[in-house]
């Protein structure tokens, strides 16, 4: 397929499944509504007799007519007039049968996306955090999404299929019964059909792959663009993202102009051999009428079968398609619901109480095979203790607090939590004493109040107000138009940067974790907000262990501990002024980093 293709592969969790597998697994979602697909079946045995019965009901009143002048008028009109009554009551019955199963069926499948999709949703926010970094979340929402979608299309294709495969068979019985030279000669085109349909299916089944894949890709661009947009606007990149897009776009309407063409060649192929079919059951049909071996309504209803044969066959052909494209979107939604977690407990004990004893054994930790990050890592944080990261960038300091979050598995050593072993624990009960505060915070749309709450859903109004004004003395609430009740727009953004610190300050103090994880934010505020800030971090360090990432002299100045570490190696340890005494490497960041920051700065005075 060339550079059609270029970039689709599949992602490193999906897998391949058997039919049989895939089929057994979306069965299971059926299972629940046995009954309601149990009446869904009567409907479409029912509704398929009723529409074989059509034509053959023409059929005998085509017989009827032929009788003329050999019945008494009468007795024609008496016979025909019944057939018409039948044709009508089939008719209208066929269709309340047709209506009831349209309708049931939508339910059902309805229902069963409704489920496969919360399955596909839980499995992604179970995931952990490696997940996120290594897959982009425009595919994984085109998984939850468009695949879940597909997947509905196909079941109902499948059941349109099975009744006019019935209809069918029931044709085929009567047609036999007739003649079964004539039904042999009609069924003859069959096998012609079913072998192009099969020579499709392979075809098919790449290309409608690679269609979704390049949706996926075009979700994931369209995602990415509009988070960086504000990056991109500074960097006046808008025509490199235009430029980006444009040619996924132009991927992506390459391979579905392929898929429209695979598809629309199957049509006339198969309308080419079914014409052949009719052909043949006209020219024998009316030779068996000649010859008084048939009636000239048997003969119709041959000729009739030749079409009805033909749209189901062809529903096959173009079906294998489609359902091929269903159990590959099953295929891949179902990978998603199975990837491998990474971050494996082995067991989940509770955690009522948490003192916050924290100790890094030996700990291994890689993000990819390519680069190690710590390696045979020590470290031990008293019960309460305030301890300072600092480092260059990229030395790990991030690290520490992710593994302490659980968001990730180290491979090697061990990591201990009040003594118990972090892979031990249950971790929805551990994270409850888990604070976390990122360096850009993140605010869910809704208001101040509703994010403050986050974290403590249970808390009242006036607990979220007390954690509010425990922060900077709570004048940063006046300053908001309307308090607590202001909206805080998507991701934070309707809210300046300080105050959306301060926010999360307040909905980490709600939630009184016994361990506080913090990256200090390195974006500059004003004085009276920097003020507020330094104010609000005092409090929510109180009383707990705090493992903060340091940007802030205040920060460094007042911790218990400060670690500093270099290339996943803890290289000094003390307070600051026990580290600046011993003029190594915090003193060297102190002179480059921090120093500046203090009021009583003097670049011309090395001791201020
Ligand atoms: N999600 C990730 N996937 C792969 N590698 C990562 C990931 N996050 C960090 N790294 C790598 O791990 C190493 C340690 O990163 P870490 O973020 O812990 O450093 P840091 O000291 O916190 O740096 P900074 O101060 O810049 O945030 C770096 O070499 C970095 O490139």
């Amino acid at each position: 397929m060339g550079f059609v293709m270029d970039g689709l592969e599949a992602e490193a969790y999906d897998r391949s499944y058997s039919d049989a597998q895939l089929l057994r697994r979306i069965l299971r979602y059926f299972r629940p509504f046995g009954l309601l697909m149990l009446v869904v079946a009567l409907a479409i045995v029912l509704t398929a007799a009723l529409d074989a019965a059509l034509p053959i009901l023409i059929a005998r009143g085509i017989d009827q007519l032929a009788q003329e002048g050999r019945v008494a008028p009468g007795e024609l009109w008496r016979r025909t007039g019944w057939l018409l009554l039948a044709l009508l009551a089939a008719g209208i019955l066929s269709w309340t049968l047709n209506y009831l199963r349209q309708r049931l069926t939508a339910r059902v499948v309805g229902d069963v996306v409704f489920n496969l999709r919360k399955d596909a949703f839980d499995a992604v926010m179970a995931r952990d955090m490696s997940f996120y970094d290594e897959f982009s979340t425009g595919r994984i929402v085109s998984r939850v999404t468009n695949d879940t979608q597909d997947f509905a299309t196909v079941v109902t294709l499948s059941l349109n299929l099975i009744s006019q495969l019935l209809q069918v068979g029931i044709i085929v019985g009567v047609l036999f019964a007739i003649n079964a030279r004539l039904a042999l000669i009609a069924l003859a085109i069959a096998p012609a059909i079913v072998a192009a349909a099969l020579g499709f299916r392979h075809v098919a089944r790449v290309t409608t792959r690679s269609a979704r894949r390049v949706l996926a890709e075009v979700n994931a661009n369209i995602q990415e663009s509009l988070t960086g947009i504000s990056v991109a606007k500074t960097f006046r990149q808008e025509g490199a993202i235009y430029g980006d897009f444009g040619r996924v776009n132009a991927q992506a309407y390459r391979l579905n102009l392929r898929q429209g063409l695979v598809f629309s060649a199957i049509f006339p192929l198969l309308g080419t051999i079914a014409g052949v079919g009719t052909a043949l059951v006209v020219y024998f049909g009316g030779l068996s009428v000649l010859a008084g071996e048939i009636t000239p309504g048997a003969w119709f209803l041959f000729a009739e079968s030749v079409a009805l044969f033909w749209f189901p066959l062809t529903s096959v052909a173009s079906f294998w398609s489609q359902f091929q494209l269903g159990l590959s979107a099953s295929e891949r939604v179902f990978a998603l619901i199975d990837a491998e977690p990474r971050v494996v407990q082995r067991a989940h004990e509770p955690v009522a109480r948490l003192a916050g004893h924290i100790a890094f054994r030996g700990v291994d930790f890689r993000y990819t095979a390519r680069e190690r990050v710590l390696w045979g890592f020590d470290l031990t944080i008293g019960a309460g203790e305030t301890v300072a990261l600092v480092g260059h960038t990229g030395a790990g300091k991030s690290s520490l607090g992710k593994l302490v979050a659980r968001f990730y598995e180290f491979q090697g050593g061990e990591l201990l939590i009040d003594g118990r072993d972090i892979r031990t624990l249950d971790l929805r009960s551990y994270r409850r004493h888990l604070g976390i505060v990122q360096q850009t915070p993140f605010l869910f749309s809704g208001t101040v109040r509703d994010n403050i709450r986050y974290g403590a859903q249970e808390a009242s109004d006036e607990a979220v107000l007390a954690a509010a004004r425990s922060i900077g003395g709570g004048d940063w609430l006046d300053a908001l138009p309307q308090g607590l009740d202001t909206d805080v727009g998507e991701a934070g953004r309707g809210i300046s940067m300080g105050q959306r610190q301060l926010v999360a300050l307040a909905r980490t103090l709600l939630q009184d974790p016994s361990i506080l994880i913090l990256d200090e934010a390195t974006a500059s505020v004003d004085p009276l907000t920097e003020a507020q800030i330094q104010e609000g971090l005092e409090v929510v360090l109180k009383g707990r262990t705090a493992l903060v990432i340091a940007h802030r002299l205040s920060t460094v100045r007042q911790a218990d501990r400060i670690v500093v570490l270099r290339q996943g190696e803890v290289i000094e340890s003390g307070t600051h002024a026990a580290l600046l005494e011993r003029n190594g490497h915090y003193a060297e960041l102190y002179n480059t980093y921090f120093r500046h920051q203090s009021p009583y700065y003097d670049p011309q005075d090395p001791a201020s």
